[in-house]
Order: C-alpha cells, then structure tokens, then sequence
C-alpha cells in the first residue's frame, strides 16, 4: 500500500485536485493500486487553519507519504502579509523539507491545441522541451533576506542569490540524465556575464558535461533564452536552469501550448516527490469551475510513472487526455470556436470516461 499526501490549497487548489481525484481514484480501483490518500493544509488554507502555512503536521504527512500531489497556494487575501509569512513559503518549506530539488517540467505540445497557442502553429508544431529546473537553491532560499529602513531613511530590500559547487552538480546530472533518454542535447541556461553564482553554474555544468559524452552541451544566457523561447522553440531539447530563471522561462514556455493550464511537473528528491501543475491559485477565476484541470491531470500521471511503478496506467492517462481533447473537449483556457466546453469538474470525468474506454480496449 502506497501513501498519498494530498495539499489542495487555496483559490482554483480545491478544484483542479478534486478533479485530479477522479482520474486517481479511478486509476486506483481499476489498477488495484491499494493507495492510501491523506488530505492536509498547506499554504493559505493553512495560515487561516492555525497561522503557519506548512503546519508541522503537514510536513509530517509529507515525509511518511510516497509521494505528494499538490493544488496551487497564495492569493490576494493574504497580500499583505510579508514575503516570509506567505502561502507561498509553505510550498517553499515543503519542497525544502523533502529535499525537492529536482523540478521537471515537460513542455508538450497537443496537436489539438495548435491554434490555443498564441504563436504560429509551425513554430510550435515541434516542440518538445523538458525543463529541469533547480528547486530547493539560489535566490529563492538564500541568507541573509529581508526589508530595513537604513541610516539614510530609506528603506531597503535584499535577496541573496547563492549556489554551491554540489547543488549544481547534482541537478546537473539530473540534466545530463534526462537528455540522454531524449534527444541528447541539453541547453544550460544562465546570466554567468553578470552573476557570479551563474558564472559557477557554467563552470560546474561544464564539468558534469565531460561525463555525458553523447550529449551535446549549449550554453546561454538567460535572457537570450526567453526569447529564443519565442522565436524559435523547436531548437530546444532539455533546458537546465537555476531556480528563478526556471520559474520565468517555463510560466513562458506554457504558452507554447495553449495555456499554462496544460503544464504539469514532478519536483524529485532522493526517495521523495511532489506533483503540481507549474500555475498558480488563480484568484481570478476562483470557485467559478472554470479552472483547466489538465495540468494536474498529468501531474498525477507523472506520480503514476515516477512513484506508483505504473507505467502503463501513466501511459493510459496521457492517452485519455489526448481523446478528450481529439473529442474536442475543451476549458475555457484553450477553448476555440467549433469545440465544446467543459467546466473544471466535467473535464476531470471526461477524462475517467477515456481511460474507462482505453481500458476496455485493452482487455
Ligand atoms: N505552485 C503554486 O502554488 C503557485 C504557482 C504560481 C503562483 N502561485 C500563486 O498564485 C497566486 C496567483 O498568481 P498569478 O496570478 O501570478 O499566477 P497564476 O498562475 O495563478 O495565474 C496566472 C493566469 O493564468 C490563469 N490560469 C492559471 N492556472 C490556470 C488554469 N489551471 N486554468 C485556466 N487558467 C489558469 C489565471 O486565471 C491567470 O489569469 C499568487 O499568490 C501566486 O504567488 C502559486
Ligand atoms: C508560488 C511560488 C513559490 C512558485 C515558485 O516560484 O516556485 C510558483 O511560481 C511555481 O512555479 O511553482
Ligand atoms: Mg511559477
């Protein structure tokens, strides 16, 4: 029996995870997988529940879990609380706390969603990108961090941007790893004519390089890379980034697509793993089941393949989000003229109908 820790969140959270829920639900019986799911707080839900968004309790449940699925946290009704005592830090702290630092992001492309994206359909007809974006460092966690009102009377702010030699290196491998199972080609994405942490990064990059023969090694500067992302996709295979810069360019990349709504990820650590779509809560449409589920949906097919050993039933997931969409299925996110829209709810059991069917055309 495998155990799920389940953090739905806050604004379209609830939502999209309970839609989630029905495809892992019905994974669940039909695979006889005997999954144990546990619901907890994190995040704004969390701060309302008891004034720490990432509860003790809730780490704990994360810690004894095989694996996490995760909504989306943060939201305008908690703006005016510091950075530090955000939603947003009970995510940080969890991935910290599990050692995530390992954040995959496939950026994949639904020949039925061609005409949702707002590029060109033969820009964007042959992308296939994976990016691998370093979760658990750089400026997001590094010290010293916070406001001051100086001597002078003005206030200040500061981050620190902070990398060591053996972070690098291991996501690097992660990399390296990756592009060998794909196209061989890894792109590492940095600022190393400006920054010194990034210039490390190029350094040690280029070190792990030298044990990945087969894999062609580029390097480029991150801005560069955000336009590239616009103006020729199709040239990248993996995309190896630090922390912010891979936060930014995936948000970009999502577009590709159709819709941010469509991008799922798999954060990996040593024996642990946490799925979530890359968007936010969404406040915007919030509680209006208008939210694309899809994200989620494919996070949770990441789970079955990266930590159930359920490779075919990830497959087959994959699979039935294809036939809805190919049945013209659509939320409003990446709706067109000539389809038929679903709301958050309905997506999720439009797709437990595809995998019922696949599954009976299996058997
Ligand atoms: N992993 C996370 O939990 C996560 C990620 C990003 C942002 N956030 C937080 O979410 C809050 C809102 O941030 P934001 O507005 O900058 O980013 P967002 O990703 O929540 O939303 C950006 C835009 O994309 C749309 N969108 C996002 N997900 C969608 C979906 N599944 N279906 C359809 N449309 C979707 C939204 O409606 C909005 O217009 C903030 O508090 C932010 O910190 C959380
Ligand atoms: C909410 C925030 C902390 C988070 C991040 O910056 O990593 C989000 O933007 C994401 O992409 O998962
Ligand atoms: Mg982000």
């Amino acid at each position: 029996m495998k155990k799920i820790a389940i953090f739905a969140g806050d604004g379209i959270g609830p939502e999209i995870v309970a839609s989630a829920r029905l495809v892992l639900d019905a994974v669940n019986t039909a695979a006889g997988l005997h999954l144990q799911c546990m619901e907890g707080a994190v995040g704004g839900a969390a701060i309302d529940r008891c004034g720490d968004p990432l509860p003790p309790e809730s780490l704990q449940m994360a810690l004894e879990a095989d694996a996490v699925l995760l909504g989306a946290v943060g939201g305008p009704q908690w703006d005016a609380l510091p950075p530090a005592q955000r939603p947003e830090q009970g995510l940080l702290r969890l991935r910290k706390g599990l050692d995530l630092y390992a954040n995959l992001r496939p950026v994949q492309i639904f020949p039925q969603l061609l005409d949702a994206s707002p590029l060109r359909p033969e820009l964007v007809r042959d992308v296939d990108i994976l990016v691998v974006r370093e979760l658990t460092g750089d400026i997001y966690f590094g010290q010293p961090r916070g406001s001051e009102t100086g001597p002078d009377g003005l206030r200040r702010a500061f981050n620190t941007m902070v990398y060591d030699e053996a972070e690098i290196r291991r996501i690097a491998h992660v990399g390296f790893r990756a592009a060998q199972g794909r196209r061989k080609r890894l792109c590492s994405v940095d600022k190393a004519n400006v920054l010194e942490t990034t210039r490390l990064w190029r350094e040690v990059v280029t070190e792990v390089a030298r044990e990945y023969p087969d894999v062609t090694l580029s390097h480029m500067y991150v801005d560069n890379a955000a336009m590239q992302l616009i103006r020729a996709p199709a040239q990248f295979d993996v995309l190896l980034t630090g922390n912010i810069f891979g936060d930014i360019l995936s948000d970009e990349a999502s577009q590709l697509t159709g819709s941010i709504g469509m991008l799922p990820s798999a954060s990996l650590g040593e024996g642990r793993a946490m799925y979530e779509p890359i968007h936010g809560s969404a406040p915007d449409i919030a509680g209006q089941d208008k939210a694309n589920p899809l994200a989620t949906i494919l996070s949770v097919a990441m789970m079955l393949r990266y930590s159930l050993g359920a490779e075919a039933w990830a497959e087959r997931v994959e699979r039935a989000v294809l036939r809805v969409l190919d049945s013209g299925y659509r939320t409003v996110d990446i709706a067109s003229p000539g389809t038929h829209l679903l709301g958050t709810r309905a997506m999720g059991q439009a797709v437990v109908a595809a995998l019922a069917q696949i599954d009976e055309g299996i058997r």
